[in-house]
């Protein structure tokens, strides 16, 4: 039986052609990149079906920019007099709308090249930055505004080491430079500085093969070309995830035909770019979402039934505690007189386009059909709502939470269909009929001792002055409906919430 959403009134979301869309369109990439990939980088850019270009000076990159789809600056082969010529490409690019793939090849190790990098990127027309772990760590660790960045340097030479909260960095420094982040390592991840993506493909001979790095920042440019005809069908986050399994998949596929040897994977990996569809892209990729703690710090609940039965309030409260700094938002319009069916609809996708706006994540409570719909950023449900391994079938990567509220519903939870928890009620709630027995901040730290490692946020009740023991005992974040729906002043009372987590957090 096929499944039909009741918003969607016989429509389904269009298929994603990703690879298809990017050779019918064979994007022009310029390529401002380091001596020792070019060839590499553009054989691998026509074998996905693209067009490269390697440009060396601003009086030939003026004529060629008009007709190119991305422009990638990789600072491999660093020298003073290229960083002028990097800072014109940009303005450039800018000038034509052409977005800006920066690769900051080795920046980890040495103090001039992280300069230039951190001075492209303040030219604020970066449009996706891409890099090793031990990179992107470094600039992370540099733009940090608190002492919550680690500055020691992991990693020598160009190659990068392991990075410990690689999807933690990646999130951050999304948000802290507006343009998403792509780290490589052992397991990829992509943020947009709303969503994090992790994606576990590839295989470890491609980091004997020099240039596997670099293609890989040429390709991504590549793919801005197929985004436009996708945009509304995927988020700039996950899209990149595509490609990014792309470029992994066809590194597991070569393997196959080359087996563990540089030389022969190089070619191989040649054919597999080539020859990878969009069919095994999207039957065979491991993408996983990732909710990572800062996602979840202030986690505001609501729906019409909090304000009063009244859509605008709803709209002009959630505006105001988005504007305070929560960090993510779950629609739940639950109980007499709420919205149903295209009035739910239409107030979901205003609620959305607020949340968009202030880069907050986008959750609808219970109503599966209705985060597909409009293309939510998660779904949360409780025990006695879908199942969760349904839900995941339904929603493929998007965000999925889960109540949980004692040891035993733990153990009846198959979490590997959850990214992240609520725990609760912490204490009494008036916002919730239906609500169980309160279990205390201590039923967190009981359900982590019992095995429980999804982040989780504690909810029910919570005001200022008793949320810290909920973080305490080892909450991400604390979940509000009337601490801030029926504040005075929902924009401060969000704030005062949002630096009651950060104090309380490292
Ligand atoms: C973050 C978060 N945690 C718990 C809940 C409660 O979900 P549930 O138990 O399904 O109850 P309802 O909210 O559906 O009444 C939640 N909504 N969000
Ligand atoms: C949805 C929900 N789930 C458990 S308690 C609760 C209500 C939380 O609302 P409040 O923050 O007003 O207590
Ligand atoms: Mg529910």
């Amino acid at each position: 039986m096929t499944y039909e959403n009741p918003y969607m009134k016989g429509r389904t979301w269009p298929e994603l052609n990703i690879l298809e869309t990017l050779r019918q369109r064979n994007p022009l990439v310029i390529c401002i990149t380091n001596d020792v990939v070019r060839t590499f980088t553009a054989n691998g850019l026509l074998a996905i079906g693209a067009s490269p270009v390697m440009s060396e000076c601003s009086e030939d990159l003026k004529d060629l920019i008009v007709h190119a789809s991305a422009l990638l600056i990789n600072i491999g082969t660093l020298t003073p007099d290229k960083v002028s010529y990097y800072k014109e490409a940009i303005k450039l690019a800018k000038t034509h709308e052409v977005p800006v793939v920066l690769d900051p090849v080795g920046c980890h190790a040495g103090a001039y090249r992280l300069s230039v990098v951190l001075d492209l990127i303040k030219t604020g027309n970066i449009s996706l930055l891409r890099g090793n772990q031990s990179e992107i760590k470094a600039i992370y660790d540099a733009l940090s505004p608190d002492d919550t960045a680690n500055n020691s340097t992991t990693g020598k030479g160009v190659d990068g080491a392991q990075v410990e909260d690689s999807a933690v960095i990646a999130y951050r420094l999304a948000r802290l430079i507006n343009c998403p982040v792509v780290t490589t390592g052992e397991e990829d991840y992509i943020s947009d500085g709303i969503r994090v993506f992790a994606v576990p493909h590839g295989h470890s001979v491609m980091t004997a093969v020099t240039g596997t790095g670099c293609l890989l920042g040429a390709v991504l440019a590549a793919f801005f070309s197929a985004y436009y005809p996708c945009k509304d069908s995927v988020s700039i986050g996950e899209f990149l995830a595509y490609a990014l399994a792309y470029y992994g998949l066809a590194g597991e596929s070569a393997v196959q035909v080359s087996g563990v040897k540089p030389g022969s994977f190089s070619t191989a990996f040649m054919d597999a770019l080539y020859t990878l569809d969009d069919a095994v892209l999207m039957a065979e990729n491991r993408i996983r979402p990732v909710v990572v703690p800062d996602q979840l710090q202030v986690y505001f609940i609501g729906g019409t039934q909090d304000v009063g039965l009244n859509e605008n309030r709803l709209l002009s409260v959630v505006e105001e505690a988005c504007r305070g700094g929560v960090t993510c938002f779950q629609f739940r319009e639950k109980g007499m007189g709420t919205l149903e069916g295209q009035q739910k609809l239409e107030l979901a996708q205003q609620l959305q386009q607020i949340c968009a706006k202030y880069n907050v994540l986008y959750i609808i409570n219970d109503d599966v059909d209705l985060a597909v719909a409009v293309n939510a950023d998660g779904v949360h449900v409780g025990q006695e709502d879908m199942r969760l391994e349904e839900v995941r079938n339904l929603v493929g990567h998007k965000a999925v939470g889960i109540s949980i509220h004692s040891i035993e519903e733990l153990h009846k939870t198959v979490v590997v269909y959850a990214d992240c928890v609520g725990v609760g009620p912490m204490y009494a709630t008036s916002s919730k009929p239906d609500a169980q027995e309160p279990c205390g901040p201590n039923r967190i730290s009981e359900l982590q001792a019992e095995g429980l490692t999804l982040p989780c946020v504690g909810i029910g009740g919570i005001t200022l002055d008793n949320a810290k023991p909920i973080l305490e005992a080892g909450a991400c974040g604390v979940a509000i409906i009337s601490a801030i729906a029926h504040a005075d002043n929902p924009y401060e009372a969000a704030q005062q919430f949002k630096h009651l987590v950060d104090r309380a957090q490292p």
